[in-house]
């Protein structure tokens, strides 16, 4: 079976929901690893609770000793933290050579990974033969990037779009332009409150993440 990284940064509800669907026996690969970037995410105390190895790569480490004046110097920084954490991604940990027994993974899922990924990341997963696929909550070419949820359901109450939903899609430079593996529409109704909203956006994404997941699994297979 493929073996899977998971990226969280937070609560970890869609890292819970591909837990739940490989204990089913209904995800087309292993949950190898999860990734945090942040040391207080739930999500790693799930992952702990599913005897899931867990690594934290944390942006404000690599910022110590600097101020947010400081912006060549954290430009640097933020380089060495997507350098190292395409280390850490394929060798399992920041060093150059691969961690003895450490196998790279098949698949790098995002799942509410909120820091964005630099090419110093993405070409090395790439010439390694790692894909990666990225949990957005809303549709292709709306809302890319932070507080999707939201500025969608917004422009839902304006009446600006009566159609929201959530994607799955492969991971590229530009952010949340990926190509779509899946795409889940869900309508938008007046007068319906931000948290009802985002309830049924969170309920679809946990079916989207095992089935985008799979989805993407299967091409690898092929
Ligand atoms: N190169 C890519 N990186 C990432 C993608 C992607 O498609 N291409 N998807 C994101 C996930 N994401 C939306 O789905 C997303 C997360 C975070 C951000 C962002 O602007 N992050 C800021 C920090 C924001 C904050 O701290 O609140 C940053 O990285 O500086 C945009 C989109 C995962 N990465
Ligand atoms: N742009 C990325 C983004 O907004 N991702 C969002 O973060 C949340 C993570 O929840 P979780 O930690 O409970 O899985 C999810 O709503 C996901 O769509």
């Amino acid at each position: 079976m493929p073996d899977i990284t998971v990226l969280i940064s937070g609560s970890g509800s869609n890292l819970q929901a591909l837990i739940d669907a490989e204990k089913k026996g209904e995800l087309g690969g292993t949950i190898t690893q999860v990734v945090s970037s942040s040391d207080t995410a739930y999500g790693l105390t799930r992952a702990s609770q599913a005897s899931i190895g867990t690594k934290t790569h944390i942006l404000k480490n690599y910022y110590k000793g600097t101020t947010k004046e400081d912006k060549s110097e954290r430009e640097a920084r933020r380089e060495k933290f997507n350098e190292d954490l395409a280390k850490l991604l394929i060798n399992g940990d920041i060093r150059d050579t691969p961690v003895d027994g450490y196998t790279k993974p098949d698949l790098v899922v995002c799942a509410g990974w909120m820091l964005i990924l630099s090419p110093t990341v993405l070409t090395p997963l790439e010439k390694t033969g790692i894909t990666i696929i990225n949990l957005h909550p809303a549709l292709p070419g709306a809302f890319d990037g932070t507080h999707a949820i939201e500025r969608a359901w917004k422009a839902g109450q304006s009446g600006d779009i009566t159609t929201g939903g959530v994607m799955i899609h492969k991971v590229i430079a530009e952010v949340d332009r990926g190509a779509p593996v899946l795409v889940k529409e869900i309508d938008l109704r007046k007068d319906e409150s931000l948290d009802d909203y985002e309830t049924r956006i969170h309920d679809l994404e946990h079916v989207a993440i095992v089935e985008g997941t799979n989805i993407v699994l299967k091409e690898l297979a092929k």
